[in-house]
């Protein structure tokens, strides 16, 4: 069983149609460069398994290149598990960042990385090692994915010019509104109990593209955009599988930014595609029963298979509601 569209009046269902459109196969002209390389800059040494389970899940999800711009003793266990990842800065298209980390950890790898020149652009070819200095970040800055630990730097990142998207569980996102002072979505239960708007008021409060995550999955933009993806399994509900959607993200998103496209719909559109990825790689991993968030990760290289073999024959109908034009509550 797929992911099932959602009827109500909320935020439009993001199709299997939509999300294909999304992906694209690498052609004979391609080369590890031209398909995206995803920066994770994730992991701690108090939760090496986040880096783990997120760079698994980017390399399934079939990037370029993935390079581990975390911690050396979380690099080592990242590298024994998957020996396809680069370790050390180099040009990325796109950066994840925050995954197993507390705040104080993750904002001190964002001055370093921002030191270093992550913002250097993905036009250009943003380069993490490039050692531009840290001043004010040109309209090229490289896409930034702030998870878990990063989630409260989302000001500082869109402030450098950064698109970003954030991913946060309603407990995070109900922190970042109570630091903010902001009290209507101060607990995690306000945040239940109405998520699109939740995540719309923070877009339109941080100018990021929101992803809030639960038992369903709402995505939205600064300017009112937003898209829903239902999830194909409740057993998905357990630790590490947040970790697992941020991978898989980095590496569409990193696609996304080798084609010119960073822009607030595209990080929309590649967040709903990701959502839908990981709920269908947890049916598959699931087969009914419980699943682990490593095996989620494993199963996202089959449901991108599916996903491509499905966008050969979707029928044009299917992609009638994607959001681009809805008007907003
Ligand atoms: N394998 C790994 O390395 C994993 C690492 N993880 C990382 O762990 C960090 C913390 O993530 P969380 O979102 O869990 O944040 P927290 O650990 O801050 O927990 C969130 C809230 O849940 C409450 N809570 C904790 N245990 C509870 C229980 N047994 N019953 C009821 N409430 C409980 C806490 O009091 C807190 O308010 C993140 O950096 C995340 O990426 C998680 O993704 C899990 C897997
Ligand atoms: N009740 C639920 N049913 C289905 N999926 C859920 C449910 N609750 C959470 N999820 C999904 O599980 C994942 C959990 O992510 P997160 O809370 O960040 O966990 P972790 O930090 O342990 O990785 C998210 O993708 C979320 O959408």
């Amino acid at each position: 069983m797929s992911p099932a569209p959602h009827r109500d009046d909320t935020g439009a269902p993001w199709t299997r149609a939509d999300a294909a459109g999304v992906l694209v196969r690498p052609g004979p002209g391609d080369h590890k460069y031209t398909r995206g390389v995803v920066g994770l800059c994730t992991g701690s040494a108090r939760y090496p398994g986040a880096a783990v389970l997120g760079a698994e899940a980017a390399l399934r999800t079939g990037p370029g290149m993935l390079r581990y711009l975390g911690p050396a003793e979380t690099a080592r266990a990242v590298l024994a598990r998957r020996p396809e990842c680069v370790p050390g800065p180099g040009r990325v298209q796109v950066l994840v960042l925050g995954s197993g980390m507390d705040a104080a950890e993750a904002r001190r790898r964002w001055l370093g990385l921002r030191h270093d020149g992550t913002r250097a652009g993905a036009a250009a070819g943003p380069d993490v090692s490039a050692g531009t200095d840290g001043g004010t970040a040109g309209a090229d800055a490289v896409p930034v994915v702030l998870d878990a630990g990063a989630i409260g730097l989302v000001g500082s990142a869109v402030g450098d010019g950064h698109p970003v998207v954030v991913t946060p569980h309603a407990g995070e996102l109900a922190a970042l509104f109570a630091q903010a002072g902001e009290g209507r979505f101060g607990t995690r239960a306000a945040v239940e109990a109405e998520p699109e708007l939740a995540a719309l008021t923070a877009a339109r409060r941080w100018g990021a593209v929101v992803l809030l995550k639960g038992a369903a999955t709402h995505v939205a933009t600064p300017r009112g955009r937003r898209l829903r993806v239902e999830v194909g399994t409740h057993w998905l509900a357990s630790a590490g599988t947040g970790d697992v959607l941020a991978g898989c993200l980095g590496t569409v998103l990193a696609s996304l930014a080798a084609r010119g496209r960073s822009d607030d719909d595209a990080l929309a559109e590649g967040a709903a595609t990701a959502a839908l990825l990981h709920a269908r790689a947890a049916e598959l991993a699931s087969g009914g029963g419980p699943l682990l968030a490593l095996e989620l990760a494993e199963a996202l290289a089959p449901a991108v298979a599916e996903l491509l073999t499905h966008a050969a024959d979707a029928a044009p109908a299917e992609t009638a509601g994607n959001g681009r034009d809805r008007p907003t509550p």
